[in-house]
């Protein structure tokens, strides 16, 4: 064979078709590899056999006797269509021989389907860059301008019909779309300068079969001045916000755990035991006791023992806020909702307690209509806005409390029996003071050191006297009345440190005076110097302020502080 036919057939046979060649009696002189494994044949079975024999499909012999040039059809082989063009070689206007082009059908097929996506997506693409308000260059593998967006022409003060086809380094100043080529790295977020402004550009190049194939280039900001004054006012606000974030944290979180609550009876142990067990739940809790027992110290401890404890907790005295304003307290509102309403609306308290706890206290003061609206949410999880129409999952834990009796309230219809089975699902019953007198000293000493260092006066201690007279007296208004004596002490103590019976009030004293009863002159006088220090403590030591409030005269006042030695 001479050197030029083996190029030849080295070039047939590195092509991705088939191709069968015969002389002009139809005799098989070549058929190339892709031939041989599209046809599943082997060189030696086919090489000088008539065609005929081997591939009657093909009809090369028919086509050859027929002298046409040129025929092009399909076929069936082994199952499969294949799809053939075939020619005669001529020589001369003499016939030497024909050849056949071949391949699957199919593979065709999947050209044909490629080629309708292919253009497809060119359309697609044509349409994004038309409408898109985005700064967009497509370049092809040799950095040649195929597309580019409206604002990237307008932008750049030219015709972009006219760029189209331009090599992209001469329309864009210190474009970058040809190296991104040359390399395959993406550029994300790179300055470029263009007509005197900082622009953020991101260039991408196109993969098609591991090959680039071009790159797309997107200008993300106009100019960098743009982003930064953005990015100056997002941190201003992200700032702001995180202030915020930290005031609505300080405000709202749960200050006392169940080490604040001082307490030595057995009573108050197992409650204490019993608070551990129930803050791992996740069960509502009702806490009951008088006012005053420390049911807010409770329900501060079950938070903060919780697994809540990071989450807000929110309180809540349902006594304490208006009829008319509890729902938009409790769930918010849209804006423009009502008149008055606040430019954006506001949350309400269950939102803000959302992944924490809320702590409604003075459950029983709750009007009827709220009962309802609260079952509502502790049913569904869910609140609604007022003015809106949609609902809003919170995940909030609740704890009631209350100093009333809610079976009673339930039983006159007074508090629905739904809810307080919803609320009572844990119940904290705190006993009032007079049932566990054992926590009197020790809670009367931890009392006077609080009030002592907030009020920066200097007390050393309370006599045993004292405490006797304490655990004698009954505390209808509990620790709180407790609290509010020992105050009262502290600042009648003049130059003691030690709080005695005398800096007691008499209605606690008085118990057991029967035995000691003074003459009325003394007991006059005593309720006098008492009335007098009241007055001057009240007006903050302004004598004239504290005259008035007596009914006095200034001098009068004078000789009084003098005759019982006061010390202002
Ligand atoms: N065991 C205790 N140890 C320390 N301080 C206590 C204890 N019990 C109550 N106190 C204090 O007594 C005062 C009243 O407590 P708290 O407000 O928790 O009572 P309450 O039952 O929620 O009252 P109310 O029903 O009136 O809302 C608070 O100042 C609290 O710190």
């Amino acid at each position: 064979m001479s050197e030029n036919k083996i190029d030849l057939y080295n070039l047939i046979n590195s092509l991705s078709l088939g191709v069968l060649i015969v002389d002009k009696y139809g005799k098989i002189i070549y058929l190339n590899c892709e031939g041989l494994k599209i046809l599943d044949l082997n060189e030696i079975k086919v090489l000088n056999k008539n065609a005929i024999d081997i591939l009657p499909e093909f009809k090369m012999e028919s086509f050859l006797k027929d002298n046409r040039k040129h025929k092009a059809h399909t076929l069936k082989y082994n199952n499969s269509d294949i799809i053939v063009v075939k020619k005669t070689i001529t020589n001369n206007d003499s016939i030497e021989g024909a050849y056949a082009f071949f391949h699957r059908l199919s593979i065709y097929k999947k050209f044909i389907r490629q080629f309708d996506t292919e253009i497809e997506t060119a359309h697609l693409l044509k349409t994004i860059m038309e409408t898109t308000n985005d700064a967009i260059v497509y370049v092809n593998k040799e950095g040649y301008i195929e597309m580019l967006s409206k604002p990237y022409a307008e932008f750049l003060m030219i015709d972009r019909h006219k760029v189209i086809g331009k090599h992209v380094t001469e329309v864009i100043e210190n474009t970058r779309m040809h190296t991104v080529i040359k390399t395959g790295i993406s550029e994300i977020a790179e300055i470029q300068q263009i007509k005197g402004n900082k622009m953020i550009a991101t260039r991408i190049p196109i993969f098609v079969n591991g090959k680039v194939v071009g790159a797309v280039g997107k200008v993300l900001f106009r100019d960098i001045d743009e982003l930064n004054a953005l990015y100056k006012k997002i941190s201003k606000i992200e700032k702001e916000l995180n202030l915020y974030k930290d005031e609505f944290k300080k405000v709202n979180i749960a200050k006392y755990s169940l080490d604040n609550i001082i307490s030595k009876s057995k009573s108050m142990d197992y409650l204490k035991s019993l608070t551990k067990r129930a803050a791992k739940t996740n069960s509502n809790i009702l806490i009951l006791g008088e006012s005053g027992t420390g049911k807010e110290l409770f329900a501060h401890a079950i938070h903060n023992l919780s697994e809540r404890a990071n989450g807000p907790f929110i309180k809540v005295n349902c006594g304490a806020i208006p009829y008319e304003l509890l729902e938009s307290e409790l769930f918010g509102y849209e804006e423009g909702s009502f008149t008055g309403a606040a430019k954006g609306g506001k949350i309400g308290k269950f939102k803000a307690a959302d992944g924490g706890t809320i702590f409604l206290d003075e459950i029983g003061d709750l009007p009827m209509n709220m009962q309802v609206k609260l079952l509502r949410v502790l049913q569904d999880k869910e609140i609604e806005k007022i003015g809106s129409t949609e609902s809003e999952e919170v995940d909030v834990r609740v704890i009631a409390a209350t100093n009333r009796d809610l079976e009673k309230m339930v039983s006159e219809g007074m508090f629905r029996l739904d809810l307080y089975y919803r609320l009572n699902v844990l119940t904290i019953k705190i006993p009032p003071l007079k049932d566990r007198k054992d926590d009197i000293p020790i809670l009367s000493r931890h009392l006077v050191q609080k009030i002592s260092k907030r009020e920066n006066i200097l007390v050393n201690d309370v006599s045993d006297k004292t405490l006797e007279y304490l655990k004698r007296y009954d505390w209808p208004g509990n620790v709180r009345e407790l609290e509010n004596i020992l105050e009262r002490a502290i600042n009648f103590l003049d130059e003691d440190t030690i709080i005695k019976p005398e800096h007691l009030p008499p209605r606690i004293t008085g118990i057991k005076k029967e035995k000691n009863i003074r003459s009325l002159k003394q007991t006059l006088e005593e309720i006098e110097r008492q009335t007098i220090i009241e007055s001057l403590i009240f007006s903050n030591g302004n004598k004239t302020k504290a005259a008035n409030i007596l009914d006095i005269s200034r001098t009068s006042l004078y000789e009084k502080i003098a005759k019982y030695n006061i010390n202002i």
